[in-house]
């Protein structure tokens, strides 16, 4: 068992983890659980990456804690700390995946940039409050990557004294949260230490990353996108490898100090999906697409794409005694085999849009960068895939009307609204075009007026790619419908007053402590659209 050090406060250590529902979150909260006798505070916005299935069996451990936050809520975070007195804190709370970073860098800043300064801001003044021995107990973890050092050419490895040269926004912005873990030790005497790792895989990994992503692609008959060329190279570190990493740079790093840790599994892109996609034939020997090889596809290359990244872990070994002990073999068929054996947790975190290729920029209206739209060629009125209509039963007696909308049985169990609004319309007025990465929409059209909704399927992935269909609900026509994720929809009031809709989309956004942004797509200026709105 790992010893972890405790506060005199505490009998046994207690860890405060942010990010814990996300992927090496998720893993860390299952390997501190099972292999020391500490007690867990998740703290975890559950964001689209953080899942609170990758935990649900640890729910009913008394030695487990949830709690919905972000780590940029100073009072959420110093309330935290004063409450669990935790010998440490390991921040994994990040945006992480490099193509969204490509899109909207803003996210990024945000959360690993602003959320990590003022969660140091407040370690800072909790750990300032300890006596001196539980000063020197104390830790702030901050697991980071080795993106930040840029990129290497055929030779050579990353160390922990290679120079910072991140290039994309989200490496740009681990390095910025790095230099403030750093700075927040030779500044305040914080006892930060910082873990610079390289890519990891395994269990729970969020299926918009490469070797999820390829897995399930390859499964389901869908193309595999390479990037450019195919030779770039990674090095791969089995996610519970890395983990027990942590552990022992928690239990004995030095503060001040980083750590590389690295997979000792140097692997081009190609090699890594050919192994994928043999594995998975392998496993599934009656896949009616196979051999799984012949849906690679070579596709644009990732702007700034790293060419490759090695890293030099002989200072955690010969410091720390830690080696990886997962071969890059073992790993990916105990993923595959995972990822086929865990179609529940899949649900549950994945949908069309989530998968959708980003990270090629796309300009917007006004000036940001979204994800690239993704219009059809050609537009033909038919129906839409997910798309699910409700008449509105009005149910009435002498006190009026009553009527009943959404009920469990319409629904996806994993895919209900969590959040309501009503809006309301002038004569002649339109709302959109627009569609959703991340959202459902759950529009209930009861008037007084009527509405005409537009919708399109701009889905590539969608059986209905291409379709399109417009309907009048309201006053003459009381309907609930769901517009799935990725389908452009709008609506018109095309009555002489004005009129109410109901929405209540699957995803909470710019509520009172949650960062998220609404998640649009606008497509006003689409010169393709199906419908001049009319
Ligand atoms: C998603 C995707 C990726 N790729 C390529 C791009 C990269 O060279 C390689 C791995 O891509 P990703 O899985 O996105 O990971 P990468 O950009 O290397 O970054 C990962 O590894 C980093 C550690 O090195 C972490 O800090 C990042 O959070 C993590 O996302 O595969 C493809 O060729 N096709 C794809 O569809």
């Amino acid at each position: 068992m790992t010893s972890i050090p405790s506060l005199s406060t505490n009998a046994s250590p207690v860890l405060l983890i942010t990010g814990g529902a996300g992927f090496i979150g998720s893993n860390f909260v299952r390997v501190v659980l099972e292999t020391t006798n500490a007690t867990v505070v998740n703290l975890d916005l559950l964001t689209y990456a953080g899942n609170p299935k990758s935990l649900q069996d640890l729910e009913a451990s008394d030695r487990y804690r949830f709690v919905q936050g972000n780590i940029g809520d100073g009072t959420l975070v110093q309330s935290l700390l004063r409450e669990h007195q935790p010998s440490a804190v390991i921040n994994f709370a990040a945006e992480s995946h490099v193509d969204r970073s490509i899109d909207c860098p803003d996210d990024f800043i945000q959360t690993n940039v602003v959320g990590t300064a003022r969660l140091l801001q407040q370690c800072q003044a909790y750990w300032e409050s300890l006596s001196q021995d539980d000063q020197r107990a104390f830790r702030f973890l901050h697991v980071s990557t080795d993106e930040v050092y840029g990129s290497l050419g055929a030779e050579g490895y990353f160390t922990e004294d290679s120079r910072y040269e991140p290039n994309s926004p989200y490496s740009a912005s681990k390095a910025a949260s790095d230099h403030l873990a750093r700075a927040y030790h030779e500044t305040f005497g914080l006892p930060t230490v910082i873990s610079n790792c390289s890519n990891n895989y395994g269990p729970y990994q969020f299926p918009e990353k490469l070797i999820p992503l390829v897995t399930l692609n390859a499964i389901e008959g869908k193309e595999i996108p390479v990037y450019g060329d195919g030779l770039n190279i990674r090095d791969w570190l089995f996610v519970t490898d890395h983990c027990h990493a942590l552990l022992r740079v928690l239990a004995g790093g030095r503060p001040g100090e980083v750590y590389n840790i690295g997979g000792d599994a140097e692997q081009k892109n190609i090699d890594v999906v050919k192994t994928i996609c043999k594995v998975v034939d392998e496993l599934c020997p009656a896949l009616p697409h196979g051999p799984s090889e012949q849906l690679i596809r070579f596709v644009k290359d990732r702007p700034g794409h790293d060419r490759r990244y090695a890293i030099d872990a002989s200072k955690i070994k010969s410091e720390l005694g830690w080696s990886p002990t997962v071969t890059f073999e073992q790993g990916i068929r105990e993923t595959v085999r995972w990822y086929l054996e865990n179609g529940d947790w899949l649900k549950s975190t994945v949908n069309d849009a989530t998968r959708s290729r980003r990270g090629l920029g796309g300009a917007s209206t006004d000036g940001a960068t979204r994800p690239q739209t993704r219009a059809a060629d050609r537009y033909t009125d038919g129906p839409i895939d997910g798309v699910v209509t409700r008449p509105i039963k009005r149910f009435s007696d002498s006190r009026g009307w009553l009527m009943e909308l959404f009920r469990e049985d319409d629904m996806d169990p994993d895919n209900r609204p969590v959040m309501a609004y009503f809006s309301q319309t002038e004569p002649g007025v339109t709302r959109g075009p627009h569609e959703h990465v991340d959202q459902a929409d759950y529009f209930a059209f009861i008037g007084p007026g009527d509405f005409k909704l537009y919708l399109w399927d701009s889905r590539p992935d969608s059986p209905t790619y291409g379709n399109c269909s417009t309907i009048v609900y309201g006053e003459s026509n009381p309907a609930g419908v769901i517009v799935p994720v990725g389908v452009v929809h709008a609506y018109k009031n095309v009555s002489d007053h004005s009129g109410w809709v109901f929405n209540g989309p699957n995803r909470l956004y710019a509520g009172r402590n949650r960062a998220e942004p609404v998640d649009e797509i606008r497509h006003e200026d689409q010169t393709n659209s199906p419908y001049k709105i009319d």
